[in-house]
């Protein structure tokens, strides 16, 4: 399921998260590539050493664990730190598979890749995130403060940016259920559950909705 929240950073979270990128330097991209994704990798993150880096990542993890969409969808059960991009003119991201299992002393396999746009669609010309999906190509540039998902299975690429700047967050997520297709019906089937729970109370068919989809994540679930 590719899934967008529209708003996930406000306003004022993007103007805190500007205040503290605006004062950190931005180093190669390739430096966090996989060894293939490398060869095609072409934009700048922010350095993850500097404090103002690890207070922006803070508030975006914060702002992710506490949405509620998120959590429903994505069932995370660890995010990797957030990457702050930026491609200027003539920057890009070849066709791609994020590497699936990520990190180095605590690792994570990747279930869930997502992007929050940092920054407004007009202020740039090319940079949409491209998904090659079974011979279709799903294209997606977003509102500032807006977030796509999608599963890590998919390759994807970002176009080359023509004119002005694309900034973004990226990370990613190990999720409680490991396949996207089970996340799936999981989600539908909670959320059936919380609309009947809704209209009319914890009664008899709400509690057989309950019990299929935590007997569901009891057998789908890797914890
Ligand atoms: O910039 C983006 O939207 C996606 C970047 C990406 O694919 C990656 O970092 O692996
Ligand atoms: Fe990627």
């Amino acid at each position: 399921m590719i899934l967008t929240i529209e708003n996930l950073l406000s306003g004022d979270d993007l103007a805190r998260l500007r205040g503290l990128l605006d004062e950190v330097d931005y180093v190669d991209g390739r430096k966090t590539a996989g060894w293939h994704a490398k060869l095609v990798k072409a934009n700048e993150q922010s350095d993850g050493r500097n404090p103002k880096t690890a207070a922006a990542r803070d508030l975006v993890t914060s702002i992710l664990r506490a949405n509620v969409t998120f959590n429903l969808t994505v069932m995370p059960q660890a995010i990797r730190p957030v990457l702050f991009s930026r491609y200027r003119e003539g920057m890009s991201y070849g066709a791609h598979i994020d590497d699936a299992i990520m990190g180095r002393e605590v690792l994570a396999r990747s279930d869930v890749s997502m992007t929050i746009f940092l920054n407004a669609p007009e202020d740039y010309d090319g940079g949409e995130l491209i998904m090659e999906l079974g011979g279709g190509e799903l294209r997606y540039k977003l509102p500032a403060g807006a977030a796509v998902f999608y599963p890590s299975n998919t390759l994807h690429r970002v176009a080359e940016v023509t004119r002005g700047q694309r900034e973004v967050a990226v990370t990613w997520a190990q999720s409680i259920v490991r396949s996207a297709e089970h996340r799936e019906i999981l989600y539908d089937i909670d959320k059936v559950r919380r609309s009947l729970f809704r209209e009319k109370g914890k009664d008899r068919d709400f509690d057989l909705l309950s019990k299929t989809h935590a007997n569901l994540m009891r057998l789908w679930s890797d914890v």
